[in-house]
């Protein structure tokens, strides 16, 4: 239309209506919609933009925390959104029984690269088969065919830290350290060394190569994009985010080209392992997806389909591991008296570092797993919301009839810091997941501790992750000390007194949430044990 031709009383009665029905709109969210009754932030009872600033700027996990501190347990964080933080509002929504009638929200849909998987689809049947297969690739079964390929990863990981500068104290020379290292990056390289190897049997060798480390710092640009849509999604639809976030689109094209090269390779040697082969020494995930059949009807993948859905591990499982790794490193060398008795604890099971693998020794050592548990309640990987659409009317969730449309979550760090359910929830304490304070303090941590979320969308990898941690730690643990670096580089990572509400705890790994966390830090220096103890 060509709207200098518009006579001035035509145009000044097309603003009159326009702004009529934007008035009409307001009125309706903030006074007639059915989350009109909840309290929460003012603007985002208009619009998603409120969210996906947070998101963007990578404090949305604070910003649900801050704002159940302030308007309680059901806060509307967007014009159809409510947010919860209950654990009877983490079993209504997430819980296995509340599949059919709150399914993974489309908001997800930006997440979609060609076509939806395990991660992404919405549910129902479909969901339910892939992850009837997807489970035998990840099984405890599988994983002790691949544990050979984590420690090799986790060794190199160990002699890269450790390094030739760290010496054990003799009789004539002190200690020495190795150079500050961001734990950031080395965690990252480590967990995608070891997620390019299990599921593809791919070396890239990020732990001593630069070659291809640049693929992390794209999936973390990436992420960043994806956060924002993923709270925003009418903005996806405008797609007018490929002027706003050009380097995102960029380091996502870039990954992608990366991936399709691994599924390239990986297609170019023997891609069906055969019954006889499934679940051996030999087999990565994707050879183990290519014999996997689903238990109910009997069929399996396509070829089309596993390179999809090993994709989405690798994405899934490396960004996510490094940050709990980060985190645990992190809090153990910020408490003492934890870092002691965790060091102590692994190095009475094992009698050299090539002793550490799966196993009952492993799974003995309570006081190591405490601290993982610990560190993943208290900067977790995925702090916030995962949302969930309503698909029936009048869903009662938590007490709360939901109509319809609305998307609804509980955010996991808020969850994980309420005093409900844990004490002093910004202390670090790994005894409070193995001693009762007497009212069922320890029952009370576990009933709202959700780091890989619950029920049949919860994370496929959960075993697999809490392996890769306990390995290694235990093998850090066990070859030497580590402790934050000297000065200014020793506070990275860490909140500041002066920071604003939620960053200025200096005793808390600060994590900036884009899809998952991001982190800078800690600076770390590693210095080995006498070698008749540590088999270095
Ligand atoms: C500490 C490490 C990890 C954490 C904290 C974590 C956390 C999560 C969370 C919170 C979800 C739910 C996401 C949502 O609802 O949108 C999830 C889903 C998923 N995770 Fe993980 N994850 C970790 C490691 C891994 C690893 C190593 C793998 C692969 C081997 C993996 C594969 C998956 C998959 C496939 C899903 C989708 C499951 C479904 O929708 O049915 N994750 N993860």
């Amino acid at each position: 239309m060509d709207w200098t031709t518009l006579s001035r009383p035509a145009a000044v009665g097309g603003s009159a209506a326009l702004l009529i029905l934007l008035l009409a709109k307001v009125t309706y969210l903030a006074f007639f919609h059915p989350l009109a009754r909840y309290p929460g932030p003012w603007i985002a009872k208009f619009t998603n933009a409120y969210a996906a600033y947070h998101a963007w700027k990578g404090d949305i996990h604070l910003d649900m925390w801050r704002c159940h501190e302030r308007y309680g347990d059901h806060v509307r964080y967007g014009p159809n959104r409510l947010i919860f933080n209950t654990t009877e509002a983490l079993r209504d929504i997430y819980g296995t029984g509340a599949t059919s009638k709150v399914v993974k929200a489309s908001a997800y849909e930006p997440l979609v690269h060609r076509a939806p998987n395990t991660l992404t689809i919405r549910g129902g049947k479909e969901h339910a088969r892939r992850r009837r297969i997807m489970a035998q690739g990840v099984s405890d079964k599988a994983q002790r065919g691949y544990e050979h390929r984590i420690l090799a990863h986790i060794t190199k990981f160990c002699d890269v830290m450790f390094g030739s500068q760290s010496k054990p104290e003799t009789e004539n020379s002190p200690r020495t350290w190795s150079e500050p290292a961001d734990m950031s990056y080395w965690c990252y390289y480590l967990s995608f060394d070891i997620m390019a190897d299990v599921v593809f049997g791919a070396h890239y060798n990020l732990l001593q190569d630069e070659r291809f480390r640049y693929v992390v710092e794209s999936i973390d640009k990436s992420n960043v994009r994806m956060s924002f849509l993923i709270q925003f999604p009418q903005f996806a639809k405008l797609k007018i985010d490929k002027y706003m976030f050009r380097e995102a689109i960029t380091a996502r094209n870039r990954f992608i080209k990366f991936v399709t090269r691994i599924v390239r390779e990986r297609l170019g040697k023997a891609t069906t392992a055969g019954p006889d082969k499934i679940n051996t020494e030999d087999a990565d995930v994707f050879a183990n997806l290519t014999a996997a059949k689903d238990p109910e009807t009997g069929g399996g993948f396509t070829l089309n389909e596993i390179a999809a859905e090993s994709t989405t591990l690798i994405v899934a499982g490396a960004d996510t591991s490094s940050v709990a790794f980060g985190a645990i490193l992190f809090y153990l060398a910020d408490n003492k008296e934890a870092y002691d008795r965790a060091a102590a604890e692994v190095r009475s099971k094992f009698q050299s570092r090539d002793d550490i693998a799966m196993g009952a020794a492993l799974a003995s050592c309570v006081y190591l797993y405490a601290c993982l548990n610990e560190a993943l309640r208290m900067s977790p990987p995925v702090g916030l919301a995962l949302w969930r659409e309503v698909v029936a009317d009048n869903v009662v969730l938590d007490g709360q009839a939901i109509v319809a449309g609305c998307d609804v979550g509980v955010p996991l760090y808020s969850i994980h810091h309420d005093p409900k359910y844990y004490e002093s929830p910004f202390e670090y304490r790994p005894e409070r997941w193995l001693v009762d304070d007497g009212t069922g303090s320890v029952e009370r941590a576990r009933s709202a501790f959700n780091p890989f979320s619950l029920g049949m969308r919860s994370c496929l990898g959960k075993s697999l992750a809490t392996t890769e941690m306990a390995l290694t730690t235990a093998a850090v643990l066990f070859t030497g000390d580590f402790r934050f670096a000297e000065g200014e580089k020793g506070l990275v990572g860490r909140g500041q007194k002066d920071g604003p509400l939620g960053r200025h705890r200096h005793n808390e790994y600060q994590l900036f949430d884009h899809v998952t966390g991001q982190k800078n830090g800690p600076f770390l220096q590693f210095s080995s044990r006498p070698l008749d103890h540590a088999d270095c």
